[in-house]
């Protein structure tokens, strides 16, 4: 691979490096040559792309970049590999294991982990914060399940509005009750409202492998295509969304949510038609008869029906 191919599926004439992403470690985070998409990868793949609170700290800001640059319509999710040591390709395995402590994820000696608050930290479960983000930000984030996606990478399949599987290495294995955990929100109970709640406890229960073709066939992916094919066709899918109205697409978005996210998901769904009303001159009537000392003038504006 040459500097510039992160990954075997990348494509160096689509991409060029996003800002801050130079001195990321644990991901590459990369924009469309218009701006227009985010390319977001793990890039750990000689241990399947487990993440450890660095990694968390990396992907939180790359999505969060992502999230708040205007020209960005559509975040793709992916991992980068395959493993220079045995050629699997992974997506994400979840919480890197070997630095799990009593009460989260432990920084390293090797990454960073100081100032006054370090000492008072409790282990990190911040991917629970990076799921927040890709359900909250008003962007399609498209999952590309180049491989294995395990335990906490099993959840950000889940997490993510859209996902597309490799036919050929895209594997399905939710091992949070082997290693003796449980995401018991997005997870688990979210999964369960996508593909039912039979499916979600056979999933979780018995921690089995399925293939991209059986977690296509119970709703946890949306299509299988070859690997070969597969960031050609998240950009293609992408390319579909950027023609559609950003607006409609934010409240459509937060309109899927909110029944699932509770008074957080009624919230962000007002807050986008509290902005729409601001634009209305009823609103602007409201605001500048305050401002002017005045009675508001409500005469032009009808009870709709
Ligand atoms: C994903 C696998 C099924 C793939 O199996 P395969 O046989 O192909 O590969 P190996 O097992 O040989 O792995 C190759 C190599 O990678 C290392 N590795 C793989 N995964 C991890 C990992 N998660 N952590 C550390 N290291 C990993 C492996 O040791 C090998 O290294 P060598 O040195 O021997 O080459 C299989 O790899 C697998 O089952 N992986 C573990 C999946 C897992 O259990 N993940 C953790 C689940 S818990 C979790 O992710 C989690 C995180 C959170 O932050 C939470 C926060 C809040 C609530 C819940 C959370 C949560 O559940």
């Amino acid at each position: 691979m040459t500097e510039q191919q992160v990954s075997e599926l990348f494509d160096p004439a689509e991409w060029e490096l996003a800002p801050g992403a130079e001195g990321y470690t644990d991901i590459t985070a990369h924009l469309s040559r218009d701006g227009r998409i985010a390319r977001v990868a793990f890039d750990r793949p000689e241990v399947r792309n487990a993440f450890r609170p660095h990694t968390v700290d990396e992907l939180y800001d790359a999505l969060d970049r992502a999230r708040v640059d205007p020209r960005v319509g559509v975040v793709l999710l992916t991992g980068n590999g395959p493993s220079p040591k045995d050629g699997v390709h992974a997506f994400c395995s979840g919480g890197d294991q070997r630095i799990r402590g009593r009460d989260g994820y432990k920084y390293s000696d090797d990454e960073r982990a100081v100032g006054p608050e370090a000492a008072a930290r409790a282990g990190r479960l911040h991917i629970l914060e990076v799921q927040r983000l890709i359900r909250f930000m008003p962007k399609v984030v498209i999952a590309l399940v180049n491989g294995w996606a395990a335990g906490g990478g099993h959840s950000l399949n889940v997490v993510c509005d859209l996902s597309i599987a490799s036919e050929e290495h895209a594997h399905f294995k939710q091992t949070d009750a082997d290693v003796g955990s449980f995401d018991a929100g997005y997870g688990s109970a979210y999964f369960a409202r996508q593909i039912g709640q039979k499916n979600a406890r056979e999933v979780f229960f018995l921690a089995r492998e399925y293939s991209a073709q059986r977690a296509y066939e119970m709703g946890a992916v949306n299509a299988v295509v070859p690997h070969a094919e597969l960031e050609r066709t998240g950009v293609e899918w992408a390319r579909e969304i950027l023609g559609k109205s950003p607006t409609a697409i934010r409240m459509l978005k937060y309109a899927f949510n909110a029944v699932d996210d509770g008074l957080v998901g009624q919230q962000l769904f007002a807050g986008e038609t509290t902005r729409l009303a601001y634009g209305t001159d009823e609103a602007v009537e409201g605001r500048d008869s305050f401002l002017e000392k005045r009675s508001p003038d409500w005469s032009p504006f009808p009870y709709h029906y």
